[in-house]
Formats: C-alpha cells, structure tokens, sequence
C-alpha cells in the first residue's frame, strides 16, 4: 500500500518512480470508496489524480504554493499533505472541508469555493513574494470551465506585465460541470489537437536558425504575424500575445511529461501558462461517461453508480424546471439564463425544449446579469436562475444594469438558505440583504412547491426587476389548501389570532406551522403569517396585526443584517407601533460545511431554539 506511506507533505517523493501509478490507482480506489459514503465532488477529482501527483512531486509544499480554482479538485492534494484520516468525516459538520482551507493546512494557501479566483490571488502571492520573500514557487491551477469567468482574464491581463515567475496550470478535461462552452472553450479544443503542431514549430525553427543572420530574423518576423499560419505553428496564441508563455498541450495523466514541463515553467522569469489535458471521472466508467452526474455527487453504489438514497419527493429545484417549461410553452417571450448551471438550476429541460431561448453563458454571473438587462431592455423576458452565492458576484450588475432601468429581469435564486455541506462559500444567506437594498427591486419566496410556481407565473406577468429565491432539498408540500393568488406586495394570512404573531419568510413558514402548534399546545394564542414579499414590505400588515399581538416574531434563512426582520422592526419603531419584535435570523458569520439541520441548530434558527427563544420573550413581556 502506497499511500499509506503518505503521511506528511513531500513523502510522495519518497515513493519510487516505477510505483506512481500503483499510487495513483490507490488513491482512485480511496477517492471512489470514500466519496461513495459520504458524497462529495468526485468526477474533478478522478481526472486530476496524476497532475496533483506531478506538482506534489515537482514542487516543495508548504514552501511553494499551489492556489486551486473553485478548489472542489483538491482532494488527492489533501491526501498527498497528510489529511487521509480527515476523509471519514468530509464536508460533515466539524470534519474536514471539501475545498482548501488555510486553517486546515498550511499546504491551503488560498481559500475558494467560488470559480475563478485562482489566478488573481496566485497573482497577488506572486506580488507579494517579490516585495516580502518567504516562500517560492505560486501555481495556480485552474480549469477550462473557470476560465470561461471574467476575473480570470482580468488577472491574466495583469499578470502579462509580471517579471517573475508564476505558473498557471490550465487543467482542460472539455467539461465544465455540463458541457463547457465559449469561443475559449473552442479554443482549447484546437489547442488540444495542437500538438501535432508542436513538432511543426520546432521544425520550422530548428531549420529557420540555421540560416545565418536572416534565419534568426525570420523568426522573429514569424512571432509576430498575426496570421493563420503563426496560430498554426505557435499553439496557444492567445496567451503569447497576452505575455504569458505557453506551454503544451501535455498529457495530464503523465506524471513524469508534467514534471518535467512543470521544471521547464519554472526556470521562466514570468507568467506561464502550462495546457494540461485530463479526463473528468478518469478510472470510475460511471462517472466518464455521467461527468455532470458525478460532479457533485450524493452516496452511490459503486457497482451501479446510482445513489444510495433514492428522492422520493420532488425538490425545489425540480418544481422551478416544471414550472419554466409551462412558462416558455405559454409565452415565446420567456428566455433562460445559467452561468454555468444548466442541470444545478433545472435548466436542462427548459434547454432541451426551447434551445433558442436558452443561454448558458459560462461560469460568468456578471456578465450573464447585464446580458439579461439587454435581453429585456429589448422586450423580451428573460429568467436568470442562479445558486444565491454566487449571485453576490453580480451585485453591482444588478443595481446598476438592471434595477437603475427598472428592467423586467426575473431572478430565480436557487440555494438560497443554509445549503449544507459546502460550507461557507456556498451558503446562500445574504441574498435577501443584497437584494433588499437595491432600489426598484421586487423579492418573493415561496412557502411551498405551489407558491413557487404561483410566484414564477406572478414574476414574468409583472414588468419590472424581480428576484424570488428558495432553498436546497425537499420542496415542502404541506399547506397546499392555502393558495390564495398572488397579489403586488401583500403577505398571505394563514392563521389569524393574537398574543404571538409569526411573520415567516420562504420556507420557515414550514419551521412556524410546528411551532405555532407548540405555541398554542402550551395555552397562548397564536398568527400565523406567510410573508410572501420581502419587499416591499406589506406594512399594511404589519400595523394591523400589531394592535392585537404583543410580540411579532419574524424567520428567515437569511443573516439577520439587511434581512426581512430589520425592515419589520424599523417599521414598528419608526411608526412607534405598539408591540415588540422578535428577529430570528443567521448570526453575523459565515456558516460552516455540514448536515442542515445541524447548522441551523448552531445557528440558532432550528425549531427547538425558536421556540425556547419565543417563549422567553413572550413571558419577558
Ligand atoms: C462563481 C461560481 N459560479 C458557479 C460555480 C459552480 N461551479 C463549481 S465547479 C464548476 C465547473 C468548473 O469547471 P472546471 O473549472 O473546468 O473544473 P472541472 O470540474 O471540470 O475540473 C462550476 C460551474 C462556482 N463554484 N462559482
Ligand atoms: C463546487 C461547486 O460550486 C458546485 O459543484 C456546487 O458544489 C454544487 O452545489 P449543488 O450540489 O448544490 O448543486
Ligand atoms: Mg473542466
């Protein structure tokens, strides 16, 4: 057993070069046997086994610092720095992360999560390492799909100035979670048949300088053409010209051809760009030939490679992708925009359907916010569906394409809540903050998988910026008899009485109706209401029910700073309506990776915690 040799950073060195591949069949073996248990990112993981293995063996960890983009590939990386154990307990509560953390690891030198960050902050170490010393070699390693985001290309024109050393491993498996797509996408593809092309240029050139005085000249002459025949023999053009050396294609299951590369990358004084060409899923059949299925994967049976845990009930997700297929069959107007998420958001169907009304823009939520206020801007209407995390990225589109020209852009805010094992990156708990604050802005959750698609109808009949966000997981079927119609800005009434009114956001009207029960089984009296907007605040609401409950108590999954409660309390306040407010909400913190249930206990938004919370405050009174 080889890798159970590998107990500390740079033992992989230790291990003779005859044996890499027993290695790297061990950690496959490991990867798909853990990962079958526990679930996690298995197929990034699988194509990048022999190219974790040749940095881990051409460089020096901690000392050198390899940054990985998105950073859901790292697993083979954490087991080659020690962390084998840590994967029993993978993206559980309290066990190890599923991407890099600087606090787990000092061989994590950059946290991420989100796509495309790898080569600026690669690039910042860089900076940093010229003016401070410390440490050597910065690799960021990035993939084809995070190459399709802007900040990768702000960071690569940057970088085109640097005089020293910073390589940039383009680790292109043709994939991005689903197909990858782009003009650099097609790029690549030509790259990756390119190597023929290599010998040409050496060819060319090994005769050209044998020429005396104008062999050398024509070389140069050759570098600089902007044509056809130079993009023939020089591959990867594009980068070249940006200042960055490229390097490949190689293959990116070869370990000793990349170590070698690896060394030739870092005798440049600049950026260099080293093409590495890997499978997605590589050893596992099921998840070569399903790469999108066994991305993100949830527990399988290895021998069939279905999950484990059969879904009996339809999830969130599910109802939104019925939903917009009845939508763009009923109106021609009706368009969809993914970054990147065409299965994660349920697009897929919509696709599949009406592929000229489909546009996956790439992992680019910024660029697909603005592209959606062209859309509208024109007259059509367009639907953006996107997890709530990442959505943060297009803060600025959104307020400033979107919502200064109050156009008609409906936002599908998936993941919204507390999403689980991902962790911090990916919870999706600000997204009623940002979005509250932007001015011209509409926002609705759902209580149940009707009101979503109520609220689905209601958002692209109406003419102007509207967001409505629901969480991860189970679709809640309950309260299916209270589906009065959706009207501009008034909550829904489900249980009218007094004491205590509930003032319940999206899906904790399902955590309410349980704790109006107890409530109520302990002697008081007790409303229930389905918020339905979170803005505009129905305040007509708000003040009726105020002059016959003592205590409102308002829930969302969402941090409580800019959130639904704040708006009601300043609404109390600022009207000095007669009653006390309770805001359950996130703490100001990031939430960790683990099971749900487990973080809103932490969190202080589970049923239990609630309802010693309303208790306390009502007796207090
Ligand atoms: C800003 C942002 N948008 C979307 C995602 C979701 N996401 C995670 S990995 C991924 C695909 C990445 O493709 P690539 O970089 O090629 O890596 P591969 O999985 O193919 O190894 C996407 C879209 C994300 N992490 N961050
Ligand atoms: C790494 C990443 O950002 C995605 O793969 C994400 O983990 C998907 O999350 P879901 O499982 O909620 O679709
Ligand atoms: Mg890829």
């Amino acid at each position: 057993m080889y890798l159970e040799r590998i107990n500390q950073p740079n033992d992989i060195k230790k291990i003779e070069e005859k044996n890499l591949p027993l290695l790297a069949e061990e950690i496959r073996r490991f990867l798909i046997d853990k990962i079958s248990t526990t679930g996690g990112h298995l197929a990034s993981n699988l194509g990048v086994v022999e190219l974790t293995m040749a940095l881990h063996l051409a460089f020096e960890l901690p000392e050198d610092k390899i940054v990985w983009d998105v950073g859901h590939q790292a697993y083979t990386h954490k087991l080659l720095t020690g962390r084998r154990e840590g994967f029993d307990e993978l993206r559980k509560y309290g066990g190890m992360s599923g991407f890099p953390k600087r606090r787990e690891s000092p061989c994590d030198c950059f946290n991420t999560g989100h796509s495309s960050t790898s080569i600026s902050a690669g690039l910042g170490l860089v900076q940093a390492r010229e003016l401070l010393g410390g440490y050597n070699k910065v690799i960021s390693v990035i993939g084809d799909g995070a190459l399709t985001g802007g900040m990768a290309y702000e960071a690569l024109n940057n970088a085109s100035r640097l005089e020293s050393n910073f390589i940039i491993v383009l680790n292109d498996n043709n994939m991005s979670i689903s197909e990858n797509v782009g003009g650099m996408s097609t790029y690549l593809s030509e790259l990756r048949t390119a190597d023929a092309y290599t010998g040409l240029k050496t060819g060319v050139y090994n005769s050209l300088s044998k020429i005396p005085v104008y062999g050398d000249k024509m070389i140069e002459q050759i570098r600089k053409t902007k044509s056809g025949l130079k993009q023939l023999i020089i591959p990867g053009m594009f980068f070249e010209e940006m200042g960055i050396t490229y390097l490949g294609p190689v293959d990116g299951h070869n370990v000793e051809q990349m170590v070698k590369i690896f060394h030739e990358a870092e005798k440049l004084e600049n950026g260099v760009l080293v093409h590495v060409i890997t499978k997605k899923g590589k050893g596992y059949a099921p998840a070569e030939r399903h790469p999108a299925r066994f991305h993100g994967a949830e527990p399988f049976d290895i021998k069939t490679g279905l999950p484990t845990n059969k879904r009996t009930k339809s999830n969130w997700t599910d109802v939104f992708s019925t939903v917009m297929r009845k939508l763009g069959d009923r109106d021609e107007l009706v368009v969809a925009v993914t970054a990147a998420m065409p299965d994660g958001t349920g697009l897929k169907r919509f696709r599949n359907m009406f592929p000229d009304r489909f546009f996956d823009v790439g992992i680019a939520e910024e660029h697909a916010v603005t592209f959606a206020a062209g859309l509208a801007a024109a007259g059509l209407k367009p639907v953006v569906a996107v997890y709530s995390s990442f959505l943060q990225r297009a803060y600025d589109q959104i307020l400033h394409d979107v919502c200064i020209q109050n156009l008609h852009v409906v936002f599908a805010v998936d993941r919204a809540g507390v999403v689980g094992s991902d962790g911090e990156t990916h919870q999706g708990i600000f997204d009623l903050s940002y979005l509250s604050s932007i001015p011209n802005m509409t926002i609705m959750a759902p209580k149940n998988k009707w009101e979503l698609s109520d609220m689905m109808k209601f958002a692209v009949n109406y003419d102007r910026p509207i967001a409505l966000r629901y969480p991860r997981g189970t679709a809640y079927d309950g309260l299916r008899e209270y589906r009065h119609p959706i009207e501009y800005g008034k909550s829904e009434i489900l249980f009218e009485e007094s004491d205590i009114a509930l003032l319940a956001v999206g899906n904790m009207v399902e955590t309410a109706l349980v704790l109006r029960e107890r409530i109520k089984d302990i002697g008081y009296n007790c409303s229930l209401v389905n918020a339905r907007f979170v803005k505009p605040l129905d305040e007509q609401m708000v003040r009726e029910i105020s002059a016959d409950h003592k205590l409102l108590v308002t829930l969302e999954e969402n941090v409580k700073s800019g959130g639904f409660g704040e708006r009601v309390l300043d609404l109390v306040n600022s009207e000095h309506l007669n009653t006390s407010v309770l805001i359950t909400a996130l703490p100001d913190e990031y939430v960790e990776h683990g099971n749900v249930d487990i973080l809103k206990r932490e969190s202080g938004i589970d049923q239990e915690t609630l309802f010693k919370k309303i208790l306390s405050e009502y007796v207090g009174l």
